[in-house]
């Protein structure tokens, strides 16, 4: 089997999405925030993705590198973990402050194509063991190269269905050190023919005072659009 490690930065996204305003989704936001049983303040605002036929999002982390995303990472601590432990992120200046639980939830049914992959939940394999036998024993920064193409372990795919909620953990809790889960890289494959809407909610381990620079972070365009419902 070709092996291909590399980092997992150069990734791609060809889907377009916005935010919402808060006061668009308080219904949701809330009943997000019981779901998770944290405080509505550690939701980052609700984002809408769309990808029309052909459109994806290759392998990629939804824990928050942050701060250090222009400067040159440290090849053994890839997403910043360690300088998060020990100096949180702008706006949240708190040890391990990181992306802990997000939770998608598709807003329409796609027959083909689209679905969202979870592939490298055993990355500790693909690496030959890099955090010792396993990252749940000693979790720690790391490189974050894995096995891009092939994955590793358990492929786990989810087809969008309408109103289908799907939650997954980017990074430890941050009494547990707030590290990236290598495990937890995933992607959308691309849709086929049909175009595929979906809800990312991301939640923090502790509140951010600074939302526009998170958002800025991620390139996302302010929302200057309201929605036409509030839900
Ligand atoms: O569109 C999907 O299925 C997943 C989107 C995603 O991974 C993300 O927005 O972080
Ligand atoms: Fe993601």
């Amino acid at each position: 089997m070709r092996q291909t490690f590399h980092n997992v930065s150069g990734r791609s996204r060809t889907s377009s999405g916005c935010v919402l305003r808060n006061d668009e989704v308080p219904t949701l936001r809330a009943r997000f925030a019981r779901l998770a049983g944290v405080a509505v303040s550690a939701l980052q605002p609700l984002k809408v993705s769309r990808y029309e036929p052909g459109e994806r999002f290759d392998i990629h982390t939804d824990a928050f590198r942050g701060d250090l995303r222009d400067a040159e990472p440290d090849p053994n601590d890839w997403w910043a973990d360690r300088h998060r432990v020990e100096h949180g992120v702008k706006g949240a200046p708190i040890s391990g402050c990181n992306r802990m639980l997000t939770i998608f939830v598709y807003l329409n049914t796609v027959a083909r194509g689209g679905r969202t992959r979870w592939r490298w939940t055993n990355h500790d394999l693909a690496l030959g063991g890099s955090h010792g036998t396993s990252f749940y024993e000693a979790p720690g920064p790391g490189s974050g190269r894995t096995e891009v193409e092939h994955g590793s372990g358990a492929d786990v795919s989810v087809a969008p269905v309408e109103g289908t909620g799907v939650l997954h953990f980017p990074a430890c809790t941050a009494a547990a050190g707030g590290w990236t889960d290598y495990n937890a890289y995933h992607e959308a494959e691309p849709t086929v023919d049909e175009t595929k809407w979906v809800a990312q909610q991301f939640i923090w381990s502790h509140e951010r005072l600074d939302w526009r620079a998170v958002l800025d972070a991620e390139n996302h365009e302010p929302s200057t659009r309201r929605s036409d419902d509030v839900i």
